[in-house]
């Protein structure tokens, strides 16, 4: 199918080869939508002025921070250019006073000569100073966009894991987004707002000594175009809050769609056609938003065009009559031309720029709220103590925890406690709260109700970091680090500066020779995607996985169902290692698979975030409860 064909089939929907109605189309986040309001929906134009000194306040700390001597380049040179078109302005002037007045032309010029030459002097240092303030922007841009860019990331690899399942944060996070990219934006507009602005100044002295009546009327002429700007602008960033929860659905689908792991489902289940409809309608429902508002913001720019016509025929005219009337001389007049001319750009250039920051920083706005608000929720949630070292025991009392937008809680009201050298072996069907205690008992949740104890110490109150440093933890779904192999294993954590431990730990969890094998070795990318780069099977990442927590040697070691890709062979030799290191450490295993809970010295059975069931293998495969029963069924396969 061609790009037009592909183009058409999305705009007319999706029905199938055979006749079938129309595909439905995905629904939309409407009642998300209710809730998204800009913070600066309500903001008008006398609000955009007021809020300019403090946002290029905060560009100017970022930029400072970054470094000192460019902003010091960028802000000497504006201040120089400002004052090079004061006395252009000047020279105008005076050399017009001359080149007017009476006597002979060769006189006349010959006197003239000396402003000319001010004038061309001025006008030279005026380029010079405006080429090195653009040098600076060019310096100092890049690395502010990469600063709100880290702060970003940053902010979102230190959030609470909770804010994840809060309704709206993915929204939040992809505006937040948006900002970052507006910030190279932002930065060029608050360099050209700041250049207009000293040229207005100037410009606007000259003019003002010509004849006070002239500012008025020169502020009144460009004022239209700024407010038309505002409402462009607020118009713009309204139809953006309402695509974001699109655009980020539309994102998700757009990274699964592409992603090489998930290439060959997507083509053995002939998902692509039903992909790509799903993709297109998003696609399709964001344009149209835009395209409405396109209107809107048309109209907003003719009325300001209209309005701001007439103000300007007022401002010439009134110099004309100023002229006529004989209230200003012909050389006056003449350089007042020139004035009127320069402030009148200057005024406009201020005022575009002005709103184009004002734009800009609607979305930085957004960026800024993110980052704040997930350093203070980070702040809130958490007491600053530390927690026990290696502790002896994790008591779990009375916990309740709901994931939010469930009513039922994934937690109810559990009492626990895991001990020092014990292996402890978590079951139960699917959704009864395994990974949800084992979330609980690391620090990455808090509980809603009840308290979580390392040594009697409540995690709440204590510093996250000082949990997961002695953390390690094999999730259900594990992170395939597109790093290389070492890296893989130590996470950026190195024992040892040599890689004696590392290939040690791929022997013990039967991987060596497997990575030997690689075109690298230890130095092998794994990720197919990129050049060099290679992927190895599901069981074997399963190995690496486990291999990460076994270098790790943590105090508190947690693995949800760590071997379920497994070979038979694989299965053993992992739960066997984890028998082995289990004497220096409280050890959490979450498996379905009921044979492995042998190795356990406890296990718990769990339903609907309750404990039902708590023995020894022994006791639980005759007790006549649901470990019994699941175990029957698995015999039974
Ligand atoms: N992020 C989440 N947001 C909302 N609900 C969740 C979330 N994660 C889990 N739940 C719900 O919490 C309950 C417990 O889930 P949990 O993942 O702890 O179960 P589990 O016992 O580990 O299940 P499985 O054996 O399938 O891995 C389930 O009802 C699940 O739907």
């Amino acid at each position: 199918m061609s790009v037009v064909e592909g183009l058409l089939k999305g705009a007319q929907g999706r029905r199938d080869g055979v006749g079938r109605p129309p595909m439905p189309e995905p629904r939309e986040p409407t009642e998300k939508r209710a809730r998204l309001r800009s913070a600066f929906e309500d903001a008008s134009f006398r609000g955009m002025c007021l809020n300019i000194p403090s946002l290029l306040a905060d560009i100017a700390k970022m930029a400072w921070a970054i470094d000192r001597r460019d902003v010091l380049v960028l802000v000497g040179c504006q201040v120089l250019s400002g004052v090079s078109a004061a006395v252009v302005l000047a020279a105008v002037g005076e050399a017009m006073a001359l080149l007017v007045g009476g006597g002979p032309v060769s006189e006349r010029v010959r006197q003239a000569l000396p402003a000319l030459a001010v004038l061309a002097l001025a006008a030279g240092v005026g380029r010079v100073a405006s080429g090195l303030a653009a040098w600076a922007v060019a310096r100092v841009k890049p690395r502010v966009m990469s600063a709100a860019d880290t702060a970003l990331v940053e902010a979102m690899v230190s959030v609470e894991v909770a804010a994840f399942n809060r309704a709206g944060f993915a929204e939040e996070h992809e505006r937040a987004e948006t900002g970052v990219t507006r910030c190279d934006r932002m930065f060029s507009d608050a360099q050209a707002f700041i250049a207009a602005l000293v040229r207005l100044v100037t410009a606007f002295g000259v003019v003002t000594a010509l004849h006070p009546l002239m500012l008025p009327v020169l502020v009144l002429a460009v004022m239209p175009s700024g407010v038309g700007a505002v409402t462009e602008a607020k118009i713009e960033h309204r139809t953006n809050y309402l695509n974001s929860a699109n655009r980020n659905l539309r994102g998700m689908m757009r990274s699964h769609v592409t992603a090489s792991n998930l290439a060959d489902e997507v083509r053995a289940n002939s998902m692509r056609s039903y992909l790509l409809f799903w993709y297109r309608t998003l696609s399709r429902r964001n344009d149209e938003r835009i395209v409405r508002a396109a209107g809107g913001q048309l109209r907003a720019n003719l009325a300001a065009a209209a309005f701001g016509g007439m103000c300007l025929c007022g401002a010439w005219a009134t110099l004309v009559w100023l002229t006529v009337s004989g209230q200003v001389s012909l050389a006056v007049s003449a350089t007042a031309v020139v004035a009127v001319r320069t402030a009148l750009g200057s005024l406009s250039n201020a005022v575009g720029y002005c709103a184009a920051l004002f734009r800009s920083t609607l979305f930085l706005g957004d960026w800024k709220r993110f980052v704040d608000i997930t350093t203070a929720e980070l702040e809130m949630s958490r007491g600053g103590g530390r927690a026990p070292r290696c502790p002896e025991t994790i008591r779990v009392e009375e916990v309740t925890y709901c994931y939010p937008g469930r009513t039922r809680p994934a937690i109810d009201g559990l009492s626990l406690t895991f001990r020092r050298g014990e292996v402890v072996a978590v079951v139960g069907e699917n959704g009864s709260g395994k990974s949800t205690l084992t979330r609980l008992i690391t620090g990455l949740n808090l509980a809603d109700k009840g308290t979580v104890l390392w040594d009697g110490v409540d995690l709440a109150g204590v510093a996250p970091e000082t949990v997961w440093s002695q953390t390690g933890l094999v999730p259900q779904f594990f992170a395939r680090w597109p790093l290389p192999c070492r890296e893989n294993i130590t996470l950026g954590q190195p024992r040892t500066w040599d890689d004696e431990a590392v290939w040690e730990v791929l022997e013990t969890v039967g991987l060596r020779q497997a990575v030997q094998e690689l075109p690298e070795g230890l130095d092998t990318l794994l990720a197919r995607e990129m050049w060099g780069g290679v992927t190895l099977s599901g069981g074997q990442w399963q190995r690496l996985a486990c291999a990460r927590a076994v270098y790790r040697q943590p105090a508190v070691l947690v693995l949800d169902e760590p071997t379920s890709e497994m070979d038979a062979r694989g299965e053993h030799q992992i739960f066997q290692v984890l028998k082995g290191m289990s004497q220096d450490r409280i050890t959490v295993i979450v498996t379905h698979q009921l044979e492995n809970t042998k190795i356990a010295d406890r296990i718990i059975v769990m339903e609907r975030g309750q404990i039902i069931e708590e023995g020894s293998f022994d006791q639980l495969v005759k007790g006549g409860g649901l470990f019994e029963e699941l175990y029957e069924l698995g015999r039974d396969r």
